[in-house]
C-alpha cells in the first residue's frame, strides 16, 4: 500500500472575499485557530469567494442596493456547507442576516478612528476652501461638511489602494480611511492625520473583525471560541442594535461607537444629514449586560428626534 499524498482534510474552511484588507482579515481569523489549538496552518483552509460588491466599481454601492451586496455569496456559501464560517468586516454587515446565520462573534477590535489621507498638509485645517476631498462613504461625507462646508467633497469609490492612488495623482487633494484598514494593509504611514471619536465619530462596527456562522453548528462554535474576544462583542452588538433600530443602511449618514470603560460601557450615536447642517447626537452609559437593550433604546430616541426628512425610509 502506498501512502496517500493527498493533504488530510482541513478541520474549517473559512470563507472570505478576495481584496487584500478581506484576506488579511481571514487569514488573522486563521492565525489566531491555529495558535489557540495548536493546529498546523493547512488545518484551516481560506476559500476566496466573489461577491457581486466586487464587481460593483462605477456606482455609489448605496445605489447598487447596499451591505447585501459583499456577503451575499459569502452566506450562501455558508448555508449550502461550502464554507464553516464566513470572515468579515464588521462595518460592512448588514444588520439583518439570512435565516439560519448568526455572527458567532469578532476579533479583538482594531483601533476604530478615521484616519485623513492627504497630498499636502497635516490636518484638517491645513485644507483651503474648495479642496477635494473623496470619500464613498455617506458617514464620512456628511460628517466633514459639517466639520468644513466649505470643502468639495465628492464620490471615490474603489478598494485603499485605488483610492490612495488617486490622491497621489491629484485626482484628489485627499481622502478619508479607516486607519485599522490601512494599518492592516501596512499602510497606516499614509495617514497624514487620525481623527479624534469625539470630532468624527466611526461606523457601527468599524475596526472589528466579525466572524459569521451556522445557527446550530456547535462544533465549530467549540472551536472558534477561544478566539472570540467577548468585550467586542458587547460593543458592537449594542451598535448594531443602535443601527437596527434605525433601520440604518448605507443610505444614511449613520455613526455609533460603544466603548467599554471599567465595566460600564459607553455609547455615543450620530445620524446625520447629508449635507451635514442637521445631527441628532445621543449619548448613553450603561453596564454591560444593559448594552444591547441601551443601544436598541438609543436608536428609538434618536429616531423620534430626527427630522423627519433626513430619517431612512
Ligand atoms: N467599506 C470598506 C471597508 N470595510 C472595512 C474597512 C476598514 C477596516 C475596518 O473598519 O474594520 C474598509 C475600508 C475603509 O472604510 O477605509
Amino acid at each position: 500500500m502506498t501512502q496517500s499524498l493527498t493533504p488530510s482534510r482541513p478541520r474549517l474552511t473559512l470563507g472570505t472575499r478576495g481584496s487584500p484588507l478581506a484576506l488579511w482579515q481571514a487569514h488573522a481569523v486563521r492565525d489566531a485557530l491555529v495558535a489557540a489549538h495548536g493546529w498546523s496552518p493547512g488545518d484551516v483552509a481560506v476559500e476566496v469567494i466573489r461577491t457581486t460588491g466586487d464587481a460593483i466599481t462605477d456606482r455609489a454601492l448605496a445605489e447598487a442596493g447596499g451591505k447585501g451586496l459583499f456577503t451575499k455569496e459569502l452566506e450562501e456559501a455558508l448555508l449550502d456547507g461550502r464554507i464553516d464560517l464566513a470572515v468579515h468586516s464588521a462595518k460592512d454587515m448588514a444588520t439583518q442576516l439570512p435565516d439560519g446565520l448568526h455572527i458567532a462573534g469578532y476579533l479583538p477590535r482594531a483601533d476604530v478612528r478615521d484616519a485623513l489621507i492627504l497630498r499636502e498638509g497635516a490636518s484638517l485645517d491645513d485644507l483651503p476652501p474648495g479642496a477635494r476631498i473623496g470619500t464613498a462613504s455617506l458617514r464620512r461625507e456628511a460628517q466633514l461638511r459639517r466639520l468644513r462646508p466649505d470643502l468639495d467633497v465628492s464620490l471615490l469609490r474603489g478598494n485603499v489602494h485605488t483610492r490612495l492612488g488617486k490622491v497621489r495623482d491629484g485626482v484628489f487633494d485627499g481622502t478619508l480611511l479607516a486607519l485599522a484598514g490601512l494599518t492592516r494593509l501596512g499602510l497606516a504611514d499614509k495617514a497624514s492625520a487620525v481623527l479624534p471619536t469625539d470630532a468624527f465619530l466611526p461606523a457601527v462596527g468599524q475596526g472589528a473583525v466579525a466572524i459569521e456562522a451556522r445557527l446550530g453548528d456547535a462544533a465549530t462554535g467549540e472551536q472558534l471560541a477561544p478566539v472570540l474576544d467577548p468585550a467586542t462583542g458587547v460593543a458592537v452588538s449594542m451598535e448594531r442594535a443602535f443601527l437596527t433600530e434605525l433601520d440604518g443602511s448605507c443610505r444614511t449618514p449613520l455613526a455609533g461607537l460603544a466603548r467599554i470603560e471599567g465595566g460600564e460601557v459607553s455609547f455615543r450615536g450620530l445620524l446625520l444629514s447629508p449635507d451635514g447642517r442637521e445631527a441628532v447626537e445621543v449619548e448613553r452609559r450603561c453596564t454591560i449586560s444593559e448594552a444591547v437593550a441601551i443601544g436598541t433604546e438609543a436608536g428609538r430616541d434618536v429616531k423620534a428626534r430626527a427630522p423627519r426628512h433626513i430619517l431612512p425610509d
